[in-house]
């Protein structure tokens, strides 16, 4: 520490009178001690030097010193900067002034160190640094600097190393070279620190450690040159360093000989520091003290702090080390006590935006202040890192503009993040995955996308956003301005944040983005149903201009994914790399499920084993592994049905499987022994249902094949096309008939419900189950097969061959039954395969349903076919249970559906 009966001030003063205006150097081999040289003299390609000892006697030496212009090759990186003592805004560079140092060539002509105020061009510069290092540590014999500019070092073995002293060099290769501060003035937006540094030099309260530490890019190491060029200022001005006495002129040409910057990897070894610890002993040459700038301190290892640390206390007072890092955690505790810490916080978006303008000034730029706000709010508070995209989009162009700065950055612009919420919250499904898709093919990355519109939404919230005049803006305010669209926002800002730490790990992240996107909407209708005790479905709301989509979301998200997989056949979520978005998916219905004890039930039991988009509709399957967990499964279709529809928002069927085994793979689920398909629909028209009559009460346990069904469908009618089938009065499209399925004694077991193949999972015939249609399972069930007569004359009427099979399996009481539909010739072009079959889970008073199908759907439009799937699907056995199991949980633009 400087003795405090003399302050600062005075033995600068003392000193200069002392020393006078001498220009201090050592050459290598000199003795530490010595050297002091006029900078008075003129220094024509070499230094004049004279040689001092520490007690103030003088002998001559010439220490010649010649800069190479491979210097800079050899990877100095230089500043050359206007004076050090004015801050841009006190005095702007002349163009003429930039190019030419006053100390160029290391010629040092007259130094007026009595002139405080003038534009000297001083040389300021900075050795490359190591962020990370992986050198090996014992390159004992290389330089750490080019030969002339370090000071030679003996390591405990006798080996010689180098010591860096901060070079100069030529031009500044880039703007935060040009434009690196050098005095506390021109330090942006770290005045906390510059004042308490500035006032311990006043008031000569200087310690030996210095710990500068904060995000990257704020100020740290020009800061700490500041403040070592400050100590040693020969000025009496409170505002040092003054960039014109001595001190100031040797270390902006970085020449002085006192203060160095210590690469941390080189001084990684013990016997390293310890003969850095030995060079800090010995006196300055010239200076007042002897600073050590180590910067990326945190690379240093345990042995090299311990070194350090243990000779801290013996230091001379003259010595001075700066520490320098980003990151204080990585620093051995002793290290932080040390040490007097300083924080260097990111800076401000508005200073950083104001400096950049002044760069623009300096450099002739035009600019949009928009833009230069712009790039400020991306830098994250590195005021490097703002100077280095300014720089990029100087290169581009002569003025600065916003849509550059986009471009650049690789972002979108709010009005279109504003424009793509908006179709996200209008449900617009189609449109929004064409926009976030559109805008991350070309534009941006998903993770990026989906912070940016995190932050977007945060800033409505937040009410940042309403200024603008934009169309879009104007459009999008004027819409959402309801209590409700302000929850609709955090409810989607959650759903952003979820999926944001999902896209961290997916593969898949345009998928799960656009998914998350679609699930905005969803939000709102959970909102209304939330509001409106009846499950209601939100309707799709045509934008100004735009056409209204009417397919339906799940049309949009079967196209996303195909889309996004660029394959058709890969429409399905069940592979192995998707196990953790179907978890996510799981998780997040479960979360939203509107009872508690649903949801611990569901979470505990059931697992998502797949999904599937199939023509607008996602087939969910799930599994339980005891026949009562899917039992209880059943009874809560309703709820999960809806979890899910909100979180994939399309039309939902789901399946739910018993698996009888925690431990069987998803091999052998395939052959899972039972397999439960139920449909159902929220427009069941109950009252329509066609009635069982079996003499018995629901719970009765007789077998199928001794089944006498008697079987009476309301409104029914013969098929017109005299193929002997009955066609349910309901079906709208007289093509897709309904069918009744009689058994061989001539009941009906089924009646009315037409499926179109569309809907039948296409992957049964792989599943092997219940395909066999040998006699023997016939004639256990006791129900023939019905073939269509003569189908090519009555193209209308299927199904062409209809077989019902059951099959018992001896682990299970539960009957599985195949509803097997087979085409005999070509005109069921719709049906996915060759065969469809649908499986059903005869458990003892379950009620089944059959479906029987159309091959004709095909010509039949969409929206003839929509209305037909849920106008009636009929339950045979169980009248009591009007329609327990449910599926299809869809919802139809423009209308609302009650349950
Ligand atoms: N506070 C600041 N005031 C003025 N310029 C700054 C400031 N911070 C950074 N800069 C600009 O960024 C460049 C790099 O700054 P500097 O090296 O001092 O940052 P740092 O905090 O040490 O970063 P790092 O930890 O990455 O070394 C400077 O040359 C300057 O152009
Ligand atoms: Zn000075």
């Amino acid at each position: 520490m400087v003795s405090g009966d003399k302050s600062l001030g005075e033995r600068y003063c003392g000193d200069c009178k002392d020393e006078g205006l001498d220009l201090t150097c050592i050459t290598p081999s000199s003795d530490h001690l010595e050297g002091v040289g006029s900078c008075n003299e003129p220094i024509e390609g070499s230094l004049q030097a004279e040689r001092v000892n520490h007690n103030g006697s003088k002998k001559k030496s010439r220490y010649k010193k010649k800069i190479r212009s491979s210097r800079a090759a050899a990877g100095d990186v230089v500043s050359r900067v206007g004076s050090p003592c004015l801050s841009m805004t006190d005095a702007p560079l002349e163009g003429s002034n930039r190019g030419t140092s006053l100390y160029r060539n290391e010629d040092v002509d007259v130094i007026d160190h009595n002139h405080l105020g003038c534009g000297i061009s001083c040389c300021w510069s900075r050795t490359p640094r190591f962020r990370e290092s992986n050198l090996p540590f014992d390159v004992e014999d290389q330089p750490l600097l080019s030969a002339e500019v370090g000071e030679t070092l003996q390591s405990e073995q006798g080996k010689s190393w180098k010591l860096e002293i901060i070079p100069y060099s030529e031009s500044p290769r880039s703007f935060s070279q040009k434009f690196r501060p050098k005095s506390f003035n021109e330090l942006v937006g770290q005045n906390v620190v510059a004042r308490s540094l500035l006032s311990a030099i006043s008031n000569g309260r200087i310690t030996s450690f210095y710990l500068f530490h904060g995000p990257r890019g704020t100020g740290k190491t020009s800061a700490s040159r500041i403040f070592a060029a400050a100590l040693n200022c020969l000025s009496l001005d409170e505002h040092r360093p003054c960039g014109l006495c001595r001190e100031c002129v040797l270390f902006f040409a970085g020449r002085s000989r006192d203060i160095k910057e210590v690469d941390s990897v080189r001084i990684n070894r013990r016997d390293r520091a310890r003969s850095l610890i030995k060079n800090a002993a010995i006196p300055p040459v010239s200076s007042r003290f002897k600073v050590f700038i180590i910067d990326e301190c945190h690379l240093l290892r345990g042995e090299t702090w311990a070194t350090f640390l243990n000779n801290l206390e013996g230091l001379s007072q003259h010595a001075i080390f700066v520490m320098i890092t980003p990151d204080l955690d990585k620093l051995p505790r002793k290290a932080l006590s040390r040490s007097q810490r300083h924080h260097f916080p990111k800076i401000k978006e508005a200073d950083v935006a104001s400096r950049l303008g002044k760069i623009c000034v300096e450099e002739r730029l035009d600019f949009d202040q928009g833009a230069l706000e712009f790039i400020a709010s991306r830098s994250n508070g590195s005021l490097r890192d703002a100077e280095m995209t300014l720089e990029q989009l100087s290169l581009l162009g002569k003025k600065i503009t916003m849509s550059m700065a986009y471009e650049l950055i690789g972002i979108v612009s709010e009005d279109e993040l504003l424009d793509l919420l908006d179709l996200a919250f209008s449900s617009d499904t189609s449109n929004t995955i064409r926009r976030a898709r559109e805008l991350m093919r070309s534009r941006i990355d998903p993770m990026q996308l989906i912070s940016q519109l995190a932050n977007l939404i945060m800033d409505i919230l937040a009410g940042k956003c309403q200024e603008g005049t934009s169309e879009v803006r104007r459009k999008f305010f004027g819409r959402h301005t309801s209590e409700a669209d302000v929850q609709q926002l955090s409810h989607g800002l959650k759903i952003l944040s979820e999926t944001e730490k999902q896209l961290r790990t997916s593969k898949n992240q345009t998928t799960w983005l656009t998914v998350a996107l679609l699930q905005l909407s969803s939000v709102g209708s959970s909102f209304l149903d939330a509001n409106d005790s009846r499950l209601c479905v939100r309707t799709v709301h045509p934008r100004d201009g735009d056409f209204c989509s009417t397919s339906s979301t799940g049309e949009s998200l079967k196209h996303l994914v195909t889309c996004v997989h660029d394959n058709n056949d890969s429409c399905k979520l069940g592979m192995k790399d998707d196990k953790e978005n179907l978890e996510s998916i799981w998780q997040r219905a479960t979360e939203i499920c509107k009872s508690n004890s649903v949801k611990k039930f569901l979470r505990k039991r059931g697992t998502l084993f797949s999904v599937r988009f199939n023509h607008g509709l996602a087939v969910a399957e799930l599994e339980f592994h005891h026949p009562d967990y899917v039992s209880k499964a059943e009874k809560s279709w309703k709820l999960i049905a809806n979890a899910l529809q909100s979180i994939l928002g399309c039309n939902v069927e789901i399946r739910i499987n018993l698996v009888h085994s925690a431990s069987m793979t998803k091999y052998v689920k395939v052959k899972r022994p039972s397999f439960r398909l139920f449909n159902c629909s929220r427009r069941m028209p109950h009252d329509s249902l066609t009635t069982t009559e079996r003499g018995s009460n629901p719970s009765d346990k007789s077998d199928f094949t001794s089944e006498k069904a008697t079987i009476r469908a309301n409104s029914v009618e013969t098929c017109s096309c005299d193929c002997g089938y009955q066609i349910s009065q309901n079906c709208n499209c007289r093509k897709e008939a309904a069918k009744t399925i009689r058994n061989n004694e001539g009941n009906a077991l089924s009646i009315g419900a037409t499926v179109p193949p569309r809907l039948w999972p296409d992957d049964f015939p792989k599943h092997g189950l219940g395909l066999d249609s040998s006699k023997e399972e016939r004639s256990n069930f006791g129900c023939q097969a019905i073939s269509a007569q003569e189908p090519e004359k009555q193209p209308n009427c299927f199904p062409r061959t209809l077989k019902l099979h059951r099959k018992s399996h001896s682990s299970d009481t539960s009957q599985m039954i195949c509803l097997k539909i087979q085409p005999q010739n070509n005109l069921a072009p719709s049906i996915p395969g060759k065969t469809s079959e649908t499986y059903f889970h005869a458990n003892d008073h379950d009620p089944c349903v059959f479906r029987s199908s159309s091959n004709n759907y095909n010509n039949c439009s969409r929206d003839e076919v929509v209305p037909m799937m849920d106008s009636k699907v009929h339950c045979w056995r169980t009248p009591t249970f009007p329609f327990r199991k449910a599926w299809q949980m869809r919802h139809q633009p423009q209308r609302t559906h009650l349950v």
